[in-house]
């Protein structure tokens, strides 16, 4: 059970403290700062005054975690009683100042870098990569002027839009942590107001800074030690593995039932009812190819389709753009949704667009240009426009490119506040940023078909993340089957049923058919 959630339709943007939360440094930086004041108090000459004992843990946590370098130097002397000028950035490592001290200390810790490398913490990047595949967008925010270094030698650099660091904060001449502003330029960077935007931090200036700006939810990390010291934070956890993602699902793929050696309890539940079928396209239907282009309904499959088709509702609803679904598919009988359910034909001519999505067509003609710009020199990306999206394809980009290639995509649809992005098998897409998806594109077609009622029985199947919005719509009222893939690991999921690719699918929409037709022989 998970301690808290972010919600992607009230948390646009997730800003994530570097040291301690991402990356494993805090460690470093507490040896660092231990080297450095021992061996300053061991030779300072004794003064009634003045506390002289080695540094602790706990005086870590109170003084200098979380704050800038030099406001750290500061903080723990005068807790010792001592008052060293603050000095200037000019100042030699070692010179008897607090930038001189804090020069001596940052030594230390590139030392340790060197000798130890980056550890990151698995949670952390897990946590990221569901936020990402919701389209919520990261940010890192750290007082360390070493954040772009880390970030680099951990490998997780490209995991960020925006990065407003300590060498950031001093362009800009911010305060350090517990003063806001250090996060309010990482949420103005990304377009997104505090009250959209969460935060997770492992300090006290730092929770403290997310508090006072007024950010929508404040996550503090106490990896170790007690909770009770980021008493300012709405929840505290120890591991980023408590915090979920809302709509990410409730079960893993690999506790899914199998839906043919569970086609009893399935008929029991369609058997006198009204069932309605809605069904994604790749991946579900039609089998996964290199080339979007060369991907078709396998044999049968149509005919299955017209058959359930002449009985009860039936519609595809896919990321493809409406008129390449519509001649794929081929199916007289059935809806068509195209660009995620953003544009919708019906089998008597109708057709609906999601009107709200047009405001952010000029987005998408720009995203659509820049990735075709910068995507060009990269052997086997595609940009692929739909009317209402953008993918950028990577299934045949070399392996090493393919990071380049999403932080590409990324970059471009972050810049844009009116485009979101998500991720599927091997594609990135952009898509305009309102509160639609394929979960509320169903309840709309379930609704225009008239087909509202407890005797309804929604059924749905798809592969994919952007397929777990109608998975979720249908989970309660419905059936809801995933179809497997080896891509996917063993993610989380709302479906209750899974087949095992399109060949078990068709099978399965196959029995379905002569079920609804023994009910509905007309
Ligand atoms: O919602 P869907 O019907 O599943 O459409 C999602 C995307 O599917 C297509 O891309 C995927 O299938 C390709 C062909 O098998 C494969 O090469 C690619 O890696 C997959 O991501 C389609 O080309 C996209 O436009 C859809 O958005």
């Amino acid at each position: 059970m998970a301690a808290t959630s972010i919600d992607p339709l009230r948390h646009r943007a997730v800003l994530f403290d570097l040291d301690g939360v991402l990356a494993d440094t805090a460690t470093v930086h507490a040896t660092a700062w231990q080297r450095l004041f021992d061996g300053y108090l061991a030779e300072r000459a004794p003064a009634p005054a003045e506390d002289h004992l080695p540094f602790t843990g706990d005086d870590y946590l109170r003084h200098v975690d979380g704050k800038p370098r030099v406001d750290g130097v500061r903080d723990f002397l005068r807790s010792r009683g001592i008052r060293l000028p603050l000095g200037s950035a000019g100042d030699a490592a070692g010179q008897e100042t607090c930038h001189g001290l804090g020069k001596l200390k940052d030594g230390y810790f590139r030392d340790a870098l060197d000798a130890q490398g980056v550890a990151v913490f698995d949670d952390a990047i897990a946590l990221i990569d569901s936020l990402h595949r919701h389209g919520v967008w990261t940010a890192v925010i750290s007082a360390s002027r070493n954040c772009a270094a880390v970030l680099e030698r951990a490998g997780i650099a490209h995991l960020f839009g925006v990065r407003v660091d300590g060498v950031v904060a001093e362009e800009l001449g911010l305060p350090g942590k517990p003063d806001p502003a250090v996060l309010f330029e990482a949420a103005r960077r990304l377009g997104v107001r505090p009250s959209s935007c969460a935060v997770v931090e492992d300090s006290e200036p730092g929770v403290d800074a997310a508090r006072s700006g007024g950010f929508a939810l404040v996550v503090g990390v106490a990896r170790s030690g007690p909770p009770t010291r980021l008493l300012g934070a709405d929840v505290v956890v120890s591991s980023l593995a408590d915090v979920a993602v809302a709509g990410s699902g409730e079960r893993r793929l690999s506790d899914v039932p199998d839906a043919l050696d569970g086609w009893a309890e399935i008929a029991d539940r369609l058997r006198g009812h009204r069932p309605a079928v809605l069904l994604d396209f790749d991946g579900t239907l039609a089998p996964i190819r290199d080339d979007p282009t060369a991907v078709a309904l396998p044999a049968g499959t149509g005919e299955v389709l017209r058959v359930l088709a002449r009985h009860c509702p039936v519609a595809v609803i896919s990321g493809r753009d409406l008129r390449d679904l519509r001649e794929r598919v081929r199916v007289e009988d059935a809806w068509c949704a195209g660009s995620h359910g953003f544009e919708l034909a019906g089998p008597d001519g109708t057709s609906v667009v999601q009107q709200s999505g047009e405001t952010a067509l000029p987005d998408l003609d720009e995203a659509e240009r820049l990735l075709s710009t910068e995507l060009r020199p990269v052997a086997g990306a595609l940009v692929d426009r739909k009317r209402f999206a953008v993918a950028v394809h990577y299934r045949n980009v070399r392996p090493d490119e393919v990071e380049r290639v999403i932080s590409i995509a990324r970059r471009i649809g972050d810049a844009r506040p009116g485009l979101r992005t998500t991720h599927g098998r091997r594609v990135v897409e952009l898509l305009p940023d309102i509160d639609w998806n394929k979960g509320r594109a169903l309840r709309w077609l379930l609704d225009r078909i008239g087909l509202v009622g407890h005797d309804v029985v929604p059924v749905f199947a798809g592969d994919d993340y952007t397929d777990e919005d109608a998975l979720r719509e249908v989970h309660d009222d419905g059936i809801g089957i995933v179809v497997l893939s080896a891509e996917h690991g063993d993610r989380l999921t709302w479906a209750r049923y899974s087949v095992d690719g399109p060949r078990s699918l068709c099978a399965l929409l196959s029995r379905i058919a002569s079920l609804v037709q023994e009910g509905n022989p007309s």
